[in-house]
């Protein structure tokens, strides 16, 4: 969204300075675009620290495009900021953040795909993020799984273009936000600066919901 993203840049320049950030628009489902926005943002400050794989859509009726953004394109930036950070690379360190969503804990009857690609956000995560331990890669990997949030992809819902023929649940679908509550972005963007800053954390599946706020899934350990 390139209004949004150069609006953002005005902002950071206002607060931090010129030259402290720059936006480079790409289509994250476009992978020579998206390793050419890596380099570009590595050539522009030097090296790679952290790496946010935020992009998603919600369309069930074209929903390969949904597994193309929400899932193959989180891998691909994970593989990428690899690149740009693993030891396995030469090079120094850095955190990567994969978000996925508590439809992955909650699944909703009206968004199979979406469920199935955030689902999968957190099993590809967890499991590079072990890769990265046992490899020595020497980056931390977490998933932030956010319940509802005030951002126009929550009104995406009411459409049938991305609804297809489960937009007749949408009703369903304002009954859990109801009930649920909407969480506001700024919560989200708290969430993240935690994953960020705590070293302890690889692996880690944050939660984020109106109920519990910050908080995180805990797994039982794998029995024999
Ligand atoms: N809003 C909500 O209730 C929840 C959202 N999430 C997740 O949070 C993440 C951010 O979504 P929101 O901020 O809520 O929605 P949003 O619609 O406000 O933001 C989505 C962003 O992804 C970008 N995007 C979409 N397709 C892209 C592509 N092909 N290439 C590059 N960028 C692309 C859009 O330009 C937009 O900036 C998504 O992964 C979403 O699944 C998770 C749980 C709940
Ligand atoms: C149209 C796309 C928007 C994306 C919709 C979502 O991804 C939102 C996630 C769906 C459900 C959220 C449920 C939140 C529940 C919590 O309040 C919690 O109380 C449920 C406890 C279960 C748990 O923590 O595992």
């Amino acid at each position: 969204n390139e209004i949004l993203g150069e609006q953002c840049k005005a902002q950071l320049d206002a607060e931090f300075g010129e030259g402290k950030s720059i936006f480079i628009q790409c289509d994250v489902t476009h992978g020579d675009a998206l390793r050419d926005a890596f380099q570009r943002t590595v050539d522009q400050f030097g090296r790679l620290d952290i790496a946010i794989n935020n992009a998603g859509i919600n369309n069930e009726k074209y929903w390969e495009k949904t597994i193309q953004v929400n899932l193959t394109s989180v891998i691909k930036g994970t593989y990428l900021a690899l690149e740009h950070m693993s030891k396995e690379y030469g090079k120094i360190g850095g955190t990567i953040i994969n978000v996925s969503s508590m439809a992955a804990f909650l699944h909703s009857p009206h968004q199979p795909v979406y469920t199935a690609t955030k689902h999968g956000v957190i099993g590809f995560t967890r499991a590079i993020a072990d890769a990265s331990l046992q490899g020595d890669y020497g980056v931390r990997i977490n998933v932030l799984c956010p319940a509802f949030v005030d951002t126009p992809l929550l009104h995406t819902v009411e459409n049938e273009d991305n609804m297809g023929k489960f937009v007749k649940f949408k009703d369903d679908f304002k009954r859990s936000m109801n009930k649920f509550g909407v969480l506001q972005p700024s919560l989200i963007a708290e969430g993240m600066m935690r994953l960020i800053t705590d070293n302890s954390l690889n692996g880690a599946v944050m939660k984020i919901t109106c109920s519990k706020g910050i908080h995180f899934h805990t797994y039982e350990p794998m029995s024999a």
